[in-house]
């Protein structure tokens, strides 16, 4: 079998805070901010790293990358400790943090490109033509001699994101890569995503609060809580474990009052006068193509929607539904 493309065991990162108490003396309280996490990652799988504000999860990619030196525990990625050998890492991973900027602030992309060609020591004659490919895939050819602090929030994740994959990394590591970015941009950005997957095999890991992120891009989901790793399979597991619901919304030709009783759901809304019906159900208990044949012998369906839960209402109905040992701050 081939090594994981990253391996995490028992991993653990505390912070000491300080915090004032009375007037000359100040408290220290070790918060645990990874808590003992172990996971592998296969090369080539697409994997979503969910949790709450705090839950630890930039602390994990922080240590995964070589930012900060584990409490203990260990890492190991691209087959490489990464505090030690960051250099050798940086050459074989990108990475994304849509809420800090890896550029340079006062550099045009074209001008960041060729820096960041030079430091990872690119042969000058094939990275013009990725940089070309990016420039295509991402539009950037308009803003590429703009000073990247003048380019709009969109604008600029799709720099980052061509800078970390300027050098064809193995593994593509986004932390909230479409943060703040309007549902045009989140959705260019996901089709240039898994587009890059196909076509180079790249191993993705991203945190993201967005469902449509994870249903989208990601095949397999990591849920910490508290620094823990408290749910690791597929969404769909998730979603059934969790008894989240979806809504099917349909639009009638004709104005119905009520659909009556269709097996496994429940009617949530009736809107626009009878015309549109929302209906919850859970996704173990029934498929949206049995409410459909139900609904095709009650009315004229136009047309429907399906929406999908909110990952937020999600990790809370885990988090809600764990037996959790309350953590105590250690002195
Ligand atoms: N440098 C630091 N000093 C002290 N505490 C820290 C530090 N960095 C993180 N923490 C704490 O560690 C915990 C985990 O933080 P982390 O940033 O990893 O969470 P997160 O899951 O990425 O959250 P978010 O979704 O808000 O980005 C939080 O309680 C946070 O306050």
């Amino acid at each position: 079998m081939t090594e994981p493309i990253i391996s995490v065991r028992d991993l653990r990162r505390e912070f000491v805070v300080r915090s004032p108490a009375g007037r000359l003396r100040r408290t220290r309280t070790v918060v645990a901010a990874v808590d003992g996490l172990s996971f592998d990652l296969e090369a080539g799988s697409a994997v979503g790293y969910i949790g709450a504000n705090g839950a630890g999860k930039s602390t994990t990619i922080k240590m995964l990358t070589g930012i900060l030196v584990p409490t203990a525990g260990t890492v190991r990625t691209c087959g490489l400790e990464p505090i030690r050998r960051r250099r050798e890492l940086a050459r074989q991973i990108g990475v994304v943090f849509g809420q800090r900027s890896q550029l340079w602030w006062d550099l045009p992309l074209r001008e960041s490109f060729r820096t960041l060609a030079a430091i990872h020591r690119l042969p000058t004659a094939s990275w013009p033509a990725r940089r070309d490919e990016l420039v295509e895939r991402l539009d950037l050819g308009s803003f590429m001699d703009t000073p990247v602090r003048q380019l709009s929030l969109g604008q600029r994740i799709r720099g980052e994101i061509a800078a970390a994959l300027l050098h064809s990394p193995p593994l593509l590591i986004l932390d909230e890569p479409t943060i703040g970015l309007d549902v045009l941009s989140k959705e260019r950005l996901r089709v240039f995503l898994a587009e890059q997957r196909a076509l180079h095999g790249t191993t993705l890991l991203l945190t993201t609060h967005d469902m449509d992120d994870v249903q989208r891009l990601t095949e397999r989901i990591i849920v910490v809580d508290h620094g823990r790793c408290v749910y690791d399979g597929t969404l769909t597991g998730l979603v059934a474990r969790v008894g989240a619901e979806r809504v099917m919304a349909v639009d009638l030709a004709e104005p119905v009052t009520s659909l009556g009783e269709i097996s496994g759901t429940r009617t949530v809304a009736v809107e626009s006068d009878g015309l549109r019906h929302r209906l919850a159900f859970a996704p173990e208990r029934t498929t949206a193509g049995a409410i459909l044949e139900a609904l095709g012998r009650r009315a004229q369906v136009r047309d429907l929607a399906i929406e999908e839960p909110d990952i937020e209402d999600v990790v809370r109905r885990l988090y809600l539904s764990q037996t959790r040992t309350p953590r105590s701050p250690s002195p």
